[in-house]
């Protein structure tokens, strides 16, 4: 059996993963999350996935096949990325309010030892609720916007959010089940299910 190794300290991903019989060893990478001007949403969140995915490459060398993702928030062009402070989730999850956004998770897959990669994205377009303010703030205050881009979790607290879901639900979570179970299947001979 494959060895897969999950280039993710996300405990999202984990789950994801751990439902299946894929039994990931759980490997974060340490990179900072830079993004280079004039990179379009697609670009910069598949930029990420292969900077994680290849850090971690490097800490293996028997073919293991390794697995990094990213994903951001895009609302109007801009990319809206973890907020820095309770007051940086109000202002993200108030331009959020009432529209529509993107979320796009770009994935990166690495063989280690070897030139195999392969990088792809997912887009899910989630639209939210019209909120008032005071519900923004209570939202706020149950500390899920945390560790989350565009300051939600759609699996938890913060479904009361969204109106409507367009595209794959995984995606949203951080992880786009099917496409991973492509690219696996087609570039790699490994079955999630
Ligand atoms: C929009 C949204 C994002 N998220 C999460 C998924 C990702 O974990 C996180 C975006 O940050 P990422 O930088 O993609 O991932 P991470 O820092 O959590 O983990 P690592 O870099 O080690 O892989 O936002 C949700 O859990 N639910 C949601 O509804």
């Amino acid at each position: 059996m494959e060895k897969i190794i999950l280039a993710s300290s996300s405990p999202r991903r984990k789950e994801i993963l751990n439902r299946y019989h894929l039994n990931p060893i759980i490997f974060g990478a340490e990179i900072e999350e830079k993004q280079i001007k004039g990179e379009l949403p697609e670009q910069v969140a598949m930029s990420l996935a292969f900077e994680k995915s290849y850090w971690v490459s490097n800490y293996f060398s028997n073919g293991e096949i390794i697995i990094g993702a990213d994903t951001i928030v895009v609302s109007e062009d801009m990319i809206l990325g973890k907020p820095k402070d309770e007051k940086d989730a109000f202002r993200i999850l108030s331009l959020l309010n009432g529209k529509e956004h993107s979320v796009i998770t770009g994935i990166c897959i690495i063989r280690a030892n070897t030139n195999i990669k392969i990088i792809d994205y997912e887009n899910t377009t989630v639209r939210f609720r019209h909120l008032s303010e005071e519900q923004i703030m209570r939202y706020i205050h149950t500390n899920e916007p945390m560790d989350k881009a565009g300051a939600y979790g759609i699996q938890g607290y913060g479904q009361i959010l969204v109106e409507k879901i367009n595209g794959c639900y995984s995606n949203v979570v951080g992880l786009p089940l099917g496409k991973l179970d492509y690219l696996l299947n087609k570039f790699f001979n490994v079955k999630i299910l």
